[in-house]
């Protein structure tokens, strides 16, 4: 039995990873949400785990009340998450937390010796460096969850990394692959959050429409497999059926191709290194019968070529660009700002911004918080 803490367990990935653990060989410790209340009562009642933390404490009580006459600890925000990753019992974390918020877990989880199964890549985007530095210090593997980057780690297949000439990462294109600039201009919340292959979590839906995404996983990859931005590729595959390849020094392309079920790579990375049977729909090539690829546009879709200026310029300019898109997106979804603002207030945020190199933990979340309160200000601005 593998003894599990999941955060962010109430979510897209969270409730897939509940799904595989139903296959048996698991052992859930923690469960974690930020205030979907009811849902985190009802996976406690079902999977009964040591503690559930909250992180939006106004919804305390009621969690209290739901889960009274039962042995489990409730814990309530960052300290909360830290004492269930840090917990002598768990043996393996899944990060399915949503944004920046999963930085000081995944640290603390490493420095605890636990193993980290990684879907939150906003964490790596603004903290790589960090996490990577104290991942070798403590011995500790991090098992990609995201699609893409679990491709790359099983087409690697412990290869080593000097023996790589390019990461290929693959991107759907997202809803508006095909419009128009002035088609763009009036995108709404509801045609973003339709993806046309993966069923996910609000925010990363609207980063896959702006390619925000695929420029968060440029920066992921880069720290994950130590490969250097001029290396790492991005092309467009509406069918999502690769899910990303490697190219190695010998030209050989290796890939991983499936379905687009997040159960795939979510139960590679519970599993990992054993590989174990399931009953998952198979990839049928002839059904799907075209795959094609086609250069992303970065001219209409901004945001790529964003990641990859924060991510070449490095230091606390990544934190600074993952905090205003996370920004940025929450107001394009409570409809405050436009499709076509979102790239462009990341832009002049980023454009603001005193690079810190080689930042600590301190110096990365002040850079945070420095542009969500400047992206405020903007927003705010009459002339914006
Ligand atoms: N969904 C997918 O298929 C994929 C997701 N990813 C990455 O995985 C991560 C999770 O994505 P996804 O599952 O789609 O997201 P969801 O929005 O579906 O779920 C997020 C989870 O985190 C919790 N949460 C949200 N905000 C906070 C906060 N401030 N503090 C603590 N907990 C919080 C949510 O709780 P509550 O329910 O209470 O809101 C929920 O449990 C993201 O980094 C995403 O980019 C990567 C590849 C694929
Ligand atoms: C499933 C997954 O890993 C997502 O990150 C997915 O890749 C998003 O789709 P896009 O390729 O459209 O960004
Ligand atoms: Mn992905």
């Amino acid at each position: 039995m593998k003894k599990i803490a999941i955060l962010g367990s109430t979510g897209s990935i969270g409730t897939q990873t509940l799904e595989v653990v139903d296959q048996g060989g698991f052992e859930v410790i923690a469960l974690s949400a930020n205030s979907s209340v009811i849902k985190l009562a009802t996976q406690a009642l079902k999977y009964r785990p040591k503690m559930v933390v909250l992180m939006n404490s106004a919804f305390l009580d009621e969690l209290e009340y739901r889960l009274k006459g039962t042995d489990i600890k409730v814990l309530a925000g960052m300290e909360g998450l830290i004492e269930a990753v840090t917990d002598p019992d768990v043996e393996l974390i899944v990060n399915a937390l949503v944004g920046a918020v999963g930085i000081r877990p995944t640290l603390e989880g490493i420095r605890a010796g636990k193993q980290i199964a990684l879907a939150n890549k906003e964490t790596l985007v603004a903290a790589g460096e960090l996490v990577m530095q104290e991942a070798q210090r403590y011995g500790i593997d991090i098992l990609p969850i995201d699609s893409e980057h679990n491709a790359i780690f099983q087409a690697l297949a412990g290869e080593d990394r000097s023996k790589i000439s390019r990461l290929i990462l693959t991107a759907s294109g997202g809803p508006f692959r095909n419009y128009s600039r002035e088609e763009l201009k009036k995108v709404t919340p509801a045609q973003a959050l339709k993806h046309p292959n993966w069923d996910m979590g609000g925010k990363i839906t609207i980063d896959s429409a702006t390619l925000m995404n695929k420029g968060l996983e440029v920066i992921e990859a880069h720290w994950l497999f130590g490969i250097d931005y001029d290396r790492i590729d991005v092309v467009v595959h509406p069918q999502s059926i690769v899910h990303s390849l490697v190219e190695f020094v010998d030209s050989s392309i290796l890939a991983e191709l499936g379905l687009p079920d997040m159960r795939v790579p979510i139960q590679y990375a519970l599993t990992y290194p054993e590989r174990r049977k399931n009953f998952l729909e198979r990839l049928d090539l002839v059904k799907v019968g075209e795959l094609t690829f086609e250069k992303p546009k970065r001219d209409l879709f901004p945001c790529l070529e964003l990641a990859y200026q924060a991510g070449r310029r490095g230091g606390t300019l990544p934190a600074v660009m993952n905090a205003a898109n996370e920004v940025a997106v929450a107001k394009f979804l409570n409809e405050e700002i436009s499709f076509l603002e979102i790239p462009e207030l990341i832009r002049r945020v980023m454009e603001k911004h005193q690079v810190i190199d080689s930042p600590d933990l301190n110096q990365i979340l002040a850079a945070d918080q420095w542009a969500r309160a400047e992206i405020e200000r903007m927003v705010e601005d009459v002339d914006f």
